[in-house]
């Protein structure tokens, strides 16, 4: 009988290589206390994905430890899911909006405690055409924005002076100012709404906030088994950019008929061309999403603050 162990999975690149220096922490720990375990320095969604399938046809996997940002945290989820294996996240990103939703904690020592103790939670997540994510799914000029933020020039020279956060509201000026609202229709749970014409985005939580700490599903709570939906539609470029927009990431419960909030277990969005949709950091371009909110898919193991 294989050896009872743990699924590590560091991203070097995340949070500018915080990852590789927690993980030399967690090592030590993990050493003291005599856990085996198996670690993989992951580049992309796909290694990771299939680190975690090989040690399940050859260990006794005990679960699955991700080091690094979202964007790792919700590349494993699909996988983890599949084979009910728990997962625990030491965040190691820039953005942390899973560790935010769920109190995790950022010490390495706690972590490995309460890894050890293995309390776990079960928690929904969010299904996008087939791919699993915990966070939110944002489609339009906010996911245009977030990829923008993330892989523009301005972003790597503004970190070199630690200004990396004045990235966002650079890049969402930018984007707001040449982004063309897109045509949708929306099935909600079955039933078909109105057309939306001039929607600039849509986001559906699990969780609240993306982008590090920007709630724009306020409501959402990844236990409630619903997905919590944000519209921005039908306002002016002007009146987004400064007014609706800047309050709409605070938080802030708007009342105003460009702003609509919904809840539902699965929707589809069609769009009258391609629009760019992001789940957990992740791209993907299509004019028809459906999205679903699956509960209780994830078990989590609790290491919280
Ligand atoms: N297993 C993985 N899953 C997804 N992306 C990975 C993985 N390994 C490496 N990467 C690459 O690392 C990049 C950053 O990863 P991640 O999202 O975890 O960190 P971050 O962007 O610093 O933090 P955050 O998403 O919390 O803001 C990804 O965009 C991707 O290119």
């Amino acid at each position: 009988m294989p050896r009872v162990m743990y699924a590590i999975i560091v991203n070097p690149s995340s949070g500018r290589g915080k990852g590789v220096q927690l993980f030399r922490q967690v090592e030590q720990e993990l050493c003291i206390a005599n856990i085996a375990y198996r670690t993989l320095l992951s580049d992309t969604k796909e290694t990771s994905v299939l680190f975690v399938e090989k040690l399940m046809k050859t260990e006794n996997l005990k679960g699955i430890v991700v080091i690094g940002g979202d964007g790792t945290a919700g590349s494993i989820v699909g996988v983890a899911s599949r084979w009910n294996l728990p997962v625990a996240i030491l965040p190691a990103g820039s953005g942390n909006d899973t560790a935010r939703a769920f109190n995790l904690t950022h010490d390495p020592t706690k972590f490995v405690k309460q890894l050890i103790e293995a309390h776990t939670r079960k928690i929904d997540l969010l299904n996008v055409d087939g791919q699993k994510g915990i966070t939110i799914a944002a489609a339009g000029v906010d996911a245009e924005i977030g990829e923008k933020a993330n892989h523009s020039f301005y972003k790597s020279l503004l970190n070199k002076f630690g200004l990396g956060g004045l990235a966002y509201p650079i890049a969402a000026i930018h984007t707001l100012l040449v982004f063309t609202p897109f045509e949708m229709t929306l099935t909600i749970d079955g039933e078909s709404l109105m057309a939306w014409p001039c929607t600039w985005l849509i986001a559906a939580g699990n969780t609240s906030s993306y982008g590090g700490g920007l709630q724009v599903c306020p409501q959402a709570l990844p236990n409630d088994q619903i997905m919590n939906i944000t519209i921005a539609h039908s306002a002016s470029r002007l009146s987004l950019l400064f007014r609706l927009f800047p309050r709409l990431l605070q938080g802030n419960a708007i009342v105003s008929p460009s702003i609509s909030y919904l809840t539902a277990k699965a929707m589809t969005i069609r769009a009258d061309r391609s629009v760019l949709l992001i789940l957990d950091g992740e791209p993907i371009h299509s004019s028809t999403f459906t999205i679903q909110l699956n509960p209780e898919a994830l078990t989590l193991i609790q290491t919280i603050e």
